[in-house]
């Protein structure tokens, strides 16, 4: 294992040390101009440095969105090697926020990209896309368990449109023994399996595979399992939302309820709007009151 560790285990001690803010870095051509730097393949890195710099010491968690990167071809991937590098160097638990997923062959080679040790894309984690079956993601699920990495697969998304695909129930008899689950709750029961598999070779509290729900959503709405989550080892839970999407940490207890102290809380724009000269503030602020609605 390359890192020391298995990342479950990694992300309960950033936890500890930094608590649970994670500052997405979403380099929007806007957020470009804003910062006085042009939307290419130097703008996103000197954006991206800054946003670790800013981060380095003050959270212990960044989401680079590989979307915006993406944009710029091969000169933007340059720059987001040289964003994941920087954040990893600086001790940050790095999630490459992708949403990959494919046929299981497939899916291995996109966790050979961001998962592997000494990969040029090298991540502490990935986030998958299980739309093609829980079992199509065992490639890169495979790949973390023996580096010490993690997944977060997509349950209940942030996003408006999600709402009825991902609350589809199951048709009884395509699943043995579990009628009238929601897609959403079948991935989380899948990746809950998991946890359990991979905890009788570590010891740890928080699992290295966790799911995506968004802070938007109202989990029971999705018929989410959130007390079975909440068991060793818990399932973490990535949630975008919070600021531009308009959740609010406030919300975040009763939103996720035992699942709260597994959250990893995400933000982007509200935090990366502050600029330059005040994203440091921005970024302290916000652990600071996410802190406050945890305690
Ligand atoms: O359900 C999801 C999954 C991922 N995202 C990503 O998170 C950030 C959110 O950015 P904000 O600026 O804080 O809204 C972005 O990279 C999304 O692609 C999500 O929003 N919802």
């Amino acid at each position: 294992m390359a890192d020391s560790g298995a990342f479950g285990t990694r992300l309960a001690t950033a936890f500890a040390r930094w608590g649970q803010l994670c500052i997405g870095i979403d380099p929007h051509a806007w957020l470009l101009g804003e910062w006085g730097l042009n939307d290419d393949a130097a703008g996103l890195r000197e954006f991206g440095l800054r946003v670790v710099d800013a981060a380095h010491g003050r959270v212990g968690i960044v989401k680079p969105q590989v979307a915006f990167f993406e944009r710029h071809g091969s000169a933007g991937y340059a720059a987001l090697e040289s964003v994941l590098s920087a954040a990893r160097d600086a001790g940050l638990i790095v999630i490459a926020d992708g949403k990959r997923g494919d046929v299981g062959t497939t899916a291995e080679a996109y966790g050979q990209a961001w998962l592997t040790p000494g990969s040029p894309l090298e991540a502490d984690a990935m986030t998958a896309n299980a739309f093609q079956g829980i079992g199509s993601l065992s490639g890169p699920i495979a790949l973390a368990t023996h580096a010490g990495k993690g997944l977060f697969v997509l349950a209940a998304t942030s996003n408006p449109e999600s709402l009825p695909l991902q609350t589809a129930v199951i048709a009884p008899g395509v699943e043995e023994g579990t009628p009238g689950r929601t897609v959403a709750a079948g991935i989380v029961d899948g990746v809950i399996g998991l946890n359990a598999s991979e905890s009788m070779g570590t010891v740890g509290r928080v699992g290295s595979f966790g799911v995506v729900i968004g802070a938007t959503v109202d989990p029971a709405r999705f018929g989410l399992p959130l007390q079975a989550m909440a068991t060793h080892p818990a399932t973490p839970v990535l949630a975008p939302g919070f600021g531009h999407q308009g959740a609010s940490f406030t919300d975040l207890r009763a939103r996720y309820g035992p699942c709260s102290p597994f959250v990893v809380a995400t933000t982007s724009r509200e935090v990366l709007a502050a600029g330059p000269s005040g994203i440091e503030r921005a970024i302290e602020r916000g652990a600071g009151e996410l802190a406050e609605c945890l305690a």
